[in-house]
């Protein structure tokens, strides 16, 4: 046996026992998984629940870790959505903005992603894209700075251009996912401030009372590196000015604590880690507190204080309800709505247990199979900076990611160099991660 079989051999005895001991390891039961088969060929929708349960057999069923962009399937969603579709449209036609609770499907389903980001319910809105939601939180959140942190106008007496006691600066995370960064821009020119791109390490040495927002990632999206957000917070806090964090790539991995550490406002997709599908709808966390000051950007029908009351004058909503805009988009509100529901009686601490787990075993095995040197590790090894992903670099990383996904490995290729490999602790297994970091190496060798 060569030594490469022996250590195949060790890592997959651990894989089995890791898997064995998983008290997450049912929930890949809840979705489908299977890509052997085609979900479009399948006569009846429920085949596709059926299917889950085979979804863990592993021959026939490919690798899946790219839940960090679009997560996968939850087995009760396409029910849900068929009686949505058919008996709340179909039947109930207008009847359900009320009695199938449409109208309000934005804070209750904000309700449910609450916990999972260490939020009380009450502060959370879900609609719209991430890239809009940066807006209306980052626009607010410069218009807040005008008041000062305790909402008294003229903090220190120094009035900035547009009497913004002088705040008129906005520092945005220079790795940003770019959409990111193009709001930022957008908002800064919007509101007559500057835009300064400063990395999250830089971003203490960068606050001045000039600041008046700073907009974060929790995780990196390209690196998978997970950024310090208590003490951040607490840096641009102490700064006088505001915090908002994109939790695109946090949040459904790891514990968030936005009470907790005082977050200002944040945002994220629900596609990802949330499993919402694609193009679900994001949401805005405004903390209690700033509700009564929070001034959107895009004051639509929707966040007014009596909507259907047809006001010329807008006159905001109480509560997180001011970060509606328009009409929400119901079927895909009531597909993550079902989405959701995986979630019933599961700890974000058990996730990050697990997430922690799968993301040490890939490295395990990537150093095991993969010669020294081949690829770059970008993800760092403290569990504290850590996120729900790996992050290797390799100068051949878009031929390497195309030939992973035609052996099965569905990982992502971010532009020029990076291999991206998302772990989803719902319904990733220890065997995958196994597996993928054999193929990987038999990749990268060949
Ligand atoms: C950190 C981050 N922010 C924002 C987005 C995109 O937002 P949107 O939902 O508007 O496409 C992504 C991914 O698409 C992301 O990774
Ligand atoms: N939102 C996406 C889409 O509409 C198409 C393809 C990918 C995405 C993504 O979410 C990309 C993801 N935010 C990333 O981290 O690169």
């Amino acid at each position: 046996m060569s030594e490469l079989d022996l250590k195949a051999q060790k890592l997959v005895l651990k894989a089995q026992e890791l898997d064995a001991a998983d008290e997450l390891a049912a929930l890949r039961g809840k979705f489908v998984l299977d890509t052997a088969s085609d979900p479009a060929d399948l006569e009846d929708l429920e085949d596709l629940a059926d299917l889950s349960g085979r979804a863990g057999d592993g021959d026939g069923a490919g690798v899946y870790l790219d839940g960090n962009s679009l997560g996968a399937l939850p087995a009760a969603v396409p029910a849900h959505v068929d009686d949505v579709v058919r008996r709340q449209w179909g039947s109930l036609r207008i009847r359900s903005w009320d009695e199938s609770g449409w109208w309000t499907a934005p804070e209750r389903i904000g309700d449910r992603i609450a916990p999972l980001v260490g939020a009380a319910a009450g502060q959370i809105v879900v609609g719209d894209s991430t890239s809009v939601n940066v807006f209306k939180a980052l626009v607010a959140a410069v218009r807040m700075a005008g008041d000062g942190r305790d909402g008294r106008d003229g903090r220190d007496g120094r009035d900035g251009r547009d009497g913004r006691d002088g705040r008129d600066e906005i520092l945005v995370d220079a790795t940003t996912f770019p959409t990111d960064g193009y709001i930022a821009g957008s908002a800064a020119r919007m509101t007559g401030c500057s835009l300064r791109p400063v990395t999250p390490s830089e971003v203490p040495g960068a606050l001045s009372d000039r600041t008046a927002a700073v907009l974060l990632n929790h995780v990196d999206y390209r690196t998978g590196r997970l950024h310090d957000l208590p003490g951040l917070t607490a840096a641009v806090h102490e700064a006088g000015a505001y915090a908002v964090w994109d939790l695109c790539h946090s949040a459904g991995a790891l514990p968030v604590g936005l009470d907790e550490y005082g977050v200002d406002l944040a945002v994220g997709c629900t596609y990802k880690y949330l499993n919402g599908g694609p193009g679900s709808p994001a949401y805005l966390y405004v903390r209690r507190d700033l509700q009564p000051r929070f001034d959107s950007p895009l004051p639509g029908w929707n966040s007014h204080a009596e909507p259907f009351g047809m006001r010329p004058e807008y006159t905001p909503a109480p509560g997180a309800l001011r970060g509606r805009v328009g009409t929400p988009d119901i079927l895909s509100m009531l597909a993550l709505e079902a989405a959701l529901e995986v979630w019933d009686g599961v700890t974000i601490e058990s996730v990050r247990a697990k997430s922690l787990a799968l993301t040490d075993f890939f490295l395990e095995c990537v150093a095991a199979y993969v010669p020294e040197g081949r690829v770059e590790f970008l993800t760092p090894a403290a569990h504290a900076e850590r996120g729900s992903q790996v992050a290797l670099r390799c100068p051949d990383a878009g031929d390497v990611m195309k030939r992973l996904i035609e052996n099965g490995v569905v990982g992502d290729f971010r532009h020029p160099d990076v291999l991206r490999f998302g772990f989803t602790p719902l319904y990733v297994g220890f065997g995958d991660v196994e597996r993928a970091g054999r193929v990987l190496g038999d990749v990268l060798v060949s």
